[in-house]
């Protein structure tokens, strides 16, 4: 990439989240992810260019020195920071702004550092995987799989269902989706592939942010309403799955489509790496999962230990204490801090996100002997746990030619996995959470827990009995 030719026509929207827009290149495999902050602040740069480089290399930091060794190398792209020409920056915003969903348009691109983070396109094939057919890529944000065993944890409740299916009801009430989801991110960690299938297929009725595909590096389902059609997607994916004898059989049914598009997409790529005990196993059922029900046919199995979903559960679980048994902990600190401010740095409050912050939080004693040294390494692994669950997956799959086949007879496609978005939380984030937490239980206890046993609360708009087949629940868009 020559930063001094940049010129915007080479570059497209991509995608973005609560921090960052994402570009992609229209030729080359790569993208550029830049920052955003509030747009009530518009008018003024947040940053310096210096202070927004810093703030970026931070992030390429934390994720290449403390997320990667715990989440695996061959998952992690860390990318590099660059610094853009001004204009060619502003150009892009106004280019890309008609494009960014309305709900997003609440911050504004960063216009003023010329800064950005370069990555690889990983919705499109790597270098060495050349392909006629268009790449096929699914990206899901699983968000945190398994309940709390803290002794700290106040809320029975919070032992029972999970923060994904409680906050379901916070945010359809507060209006951030019309519909609830069906998903249950513990049903997609427990390692049983008929619970994980059903998360998937739960994904795909209701993807809200947590569910993408991408053909050709293009997302043609999930983020945004216009993307949401079923039929449109089915017409899509039939081609790749018509192989074997069914290659020119244009009745296979759509669920054998979606069927074989779940388990080649997802079961097989989620579940492989190794074998071994990865966790998942016994601990884990969401009383608000539908298949929580039939708990005896459907039990928790180990996750391959180098999987990467079970590497990312290892990683949330690095917060054992609950928020309500790390709030005190923060207090010490920042307290700490209030008294001898300089100790900020010693501390690592802020980074710099080097080994030696990775190894203050491997190396955290198990008992609290009441010093700042131990709550400032719990603290350190909680925001890492939160990083572990707020990151997203992206499996690529690169079809292979047609006479390949795997084990269970389904098409060839090689694969390969990433985690992104794997940014610092900040230290100061922690009461905002503790905070969350209260709101998200107690407007759960008062209106969703308060239904009478069965009567499955977050259902309200669906069918109360969900059927053991494929099919999926889909709503008028
Ligand atoms: O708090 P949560 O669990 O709602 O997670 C936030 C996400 O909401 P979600 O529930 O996934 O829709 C939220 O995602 P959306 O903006 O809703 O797409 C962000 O990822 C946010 O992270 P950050 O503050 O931008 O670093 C996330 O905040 P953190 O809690 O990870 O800081
Ligand atoms: N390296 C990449 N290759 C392809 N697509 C990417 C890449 N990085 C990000 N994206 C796309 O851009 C979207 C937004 O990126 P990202 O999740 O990093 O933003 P964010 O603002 O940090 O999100 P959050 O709301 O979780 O804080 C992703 O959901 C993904 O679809």
């Amino acid at each position: 990439m020559e930063l001094d030719k940049m010129d915007e026509n080479d570059w497209k929207y991509h995608g973005e989240g609560n921090k960052s827009l994402v570009v992609s290149h229209v030729q080359h495999s790569r993208v550029l992810r830049l920052l955003k902050y509030p747009a009530e602040d518009s008018e003024n740069a947040p940053q310096t260019p210096d202070q927004a480089f810093r703030h970026i290399q931070n992030i390429v930091d934390f994720s290449s020195s403390v997320m990667r060794p715990l989440l695996g190398e061959k998952f992690i792209h860390s990318g590099e920071v660059v610094r853009l020409p001004l204009e060619f920056v502003r150009q892009l915003s106004i280019k890309v702004q008609h494009q960014r969903p309305a709900w997003r348009c609440n911050k504004v691109m960063d216009i003023y550092s010329g800064c950005a983070l370069c990555l690889p396109n990983l919705t499109l094939p790597s270098l060495h995987q050349s392909t006629h057919t268009p790449t096929l890529c699914i990206e899901i944000k699983p968000k945190c799989g398994f309940l709390p065993s803290s002794k700290h944890v106040s809320k029975e409740i919070k032992t029972k269902v999970c923060r994904f299916c409680m906050h379901q009801h916070y945010k359809v009430a507060s209006g951030k989706w019309k519909r609830s989801s069906l998903y249950c991110p513990l049903d997609l960690f427990s390692g049983n592939r008929q619970r994980m299938h059903s998360a998937i297929k739960h994904l795909i009725e209701e993807p809200q942010n947590n569910f993408k595909i991408f053909k050709g590096g293009q997302c043609i389902y999930g983020d945004s309403d216009e993307l949401l059609d079923l039929s449109s997607l089915l017409q899509h994916l039939r081609p790749y799955f018509l192989f074997g004898n069914n290659r020119f059989n244009s009745h296979m049914t759509n669920k054998a489509v979606l069927n074989n598009f779940i388990q080649v997409s997802s079961l097989n790529v989620l579940l492989s790496g190794g074998r071994g005990d990865g966790g998942g196993k016994g601990r884990s059922f969401c009383e608000a999962s539908l298949l929580s029900r039939d708990r005896s046919r459907h039990g928790s199995q180990a996750l391959p230990s180098d999987s990467v979903l079970s590497r990312i559960l290892q990683t949330q679980m690095l917060d054992n204490l609950d928020i309500e048994g790390l709030y005190p902990l923060y207090r010490r600190v920042e307290q700490h801090l209030q008294d001898f401010p300089k100790e900020r740095g010693r501390l690592q409050v802020d980074g710099p996100y080097g080994e030696a912050f990775l190894q203050k939080l491997q190396k955290c004693p198990g008992e609290d002997d009441g010093s700042v040294e131990f709550a400032v390494a719990k603290v350190h692994q909680y925001r890492v746990a939160m990083t572990a669950k707020d990151c997203s997956i992206m499996v690529t799959l690169v079809p292979s030619s047609e006479e390949e086949e795997d084990d269970e007879g389904l098409p060839g496609f090689s694969s390969s996995v990433s985690i992104l978005d794997l940014d610092p939380k900040p230290f100061d984030s922690v009461p905002r959470q503790l905070r969350l937490d209260q709101k998200i239980v107690s407007y759960f206890l008062r209106t969703a827990a308060a239904l009478p046993k069965g009567s499955v609360p977050r259902r309200g708009i669906y069918p109360a009995v969900e059927r053991e087949d494929c099919t999926l629940l889909f709503h008028p868009v």
